[in-house]
């Protein structure tokens, strides 16, 4: 087997073939994940939708090597990953993957600024360039005032997009996102939309679950899971598609 997945443009953002999670709980396996062959393009928004229990989270975990697989491939920008063990699996993370969650995961006793600058300096970022991003990303959260606070200063909404911008620090390859509206109310999820929205306008993929439909109808192609498999893979009308015209779509959230 070749070592690399490429599509007709070049290698595949992500790729899984026939992946597969079984959970042993109590000695009864729980399926979690039957037999996903999923193929995300460079710069593609993918919104992974389905009822509670049905493999979302799992499929996420697995593409970021945050849970291992049961059986299957996982390749990540063209390399076999699925093979990977934890050390090297954390460093394709910090060179290539970000992660956003519905609970935030910040680092207490480190202030708002240095937990998003923290993965760009892991990263092997100058240290200039780390500052410069993230005065970038804060700004464009609205949250440079609170640069210097630490995270439990901040309300939850504003918690979250310290996390979006700290996914987002090192420029990855791949946003990972697990409901990352989740918990937000209407304001804190339009800020969030609005930055997901124009790092895909930069070129970023993005993988994003959700159990909103609209905030799945900003995404280039949604793929619905039903116990664990895929039971629609679809794009989003072209009118949908990038290029986009600004915020518009998020903004209509609040009318
Ligand atoms: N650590 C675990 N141990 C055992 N079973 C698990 C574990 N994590 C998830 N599961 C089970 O695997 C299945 C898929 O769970 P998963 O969290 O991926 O679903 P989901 O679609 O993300 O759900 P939700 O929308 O409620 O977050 C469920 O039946 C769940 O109970």
């Amino acid at each position: 087997m070749s070592d690399r997945v490429t599509t007709a443009t070049g290698p595949s953002a992500l790729h899984t073939v026939n992946l597969v999670k079984i959970y042993q709980t109590g000695g009864l396996p729980v399926h979690a994940v039957r037999g996903i062959d999923l193929l995300v393009e460079p710069g593609e928004f993918v919104a992974i939708m389905g009822p509670s229990g049905s493999g979302k989270s799992t499929l996420v975990h697995m593409l970021g090597g945050l849970d291992t697989r049961t059986s299957g491939e996982i390749w990540v920008d063209g390399k076999r990953a699925d093979t990977l063990n934890e050390s090297a699996w954390a460093i394709l993370r910090r060179q290539k993957i970000g992660f956003v969650f519905q609970f935030f995961n910040l680092v207490d006793n480190m202030t708002v600024a240095d937990n998003v600058e923290l993965p760009a300096l892991l990263g092997g970022a100058p240290a200039k360039h780390a500052r410069e991003r993230r005065q970038y990303l804060l700004g464009e959260l609205g949250l440079t005032d609170k640069a210097d606070a630490a995270p439990a200063q901040l309300s939850g909404g504003e918690q979250q997009r310290v996390a979006l911008a700290r996914a987002l620090a090192n420029q990855p390859q791949v946003l990972l996102a697990d409901e990352p509206t989740g918990n937000l109310d209407s304001r804190n999820t339009r800020d969030v939309l609005r930055l997901i929205g124009e790092v895909h306008r930069q070129g970023q993929t993005i993988v994003m679950v959700t159990h909103d439909a609209r905030v799945a109808g900003l995404a280039d192609r949604v793929v619905t899971l039903l116990d664990g498999q895929i039971v629609d893979d679809g794009l989003m009308a072209p009118v949908r598609r990038r290029p986009k015209s600004g915020a518009g779509d998020v903004v209509e959230l609040h009318g």
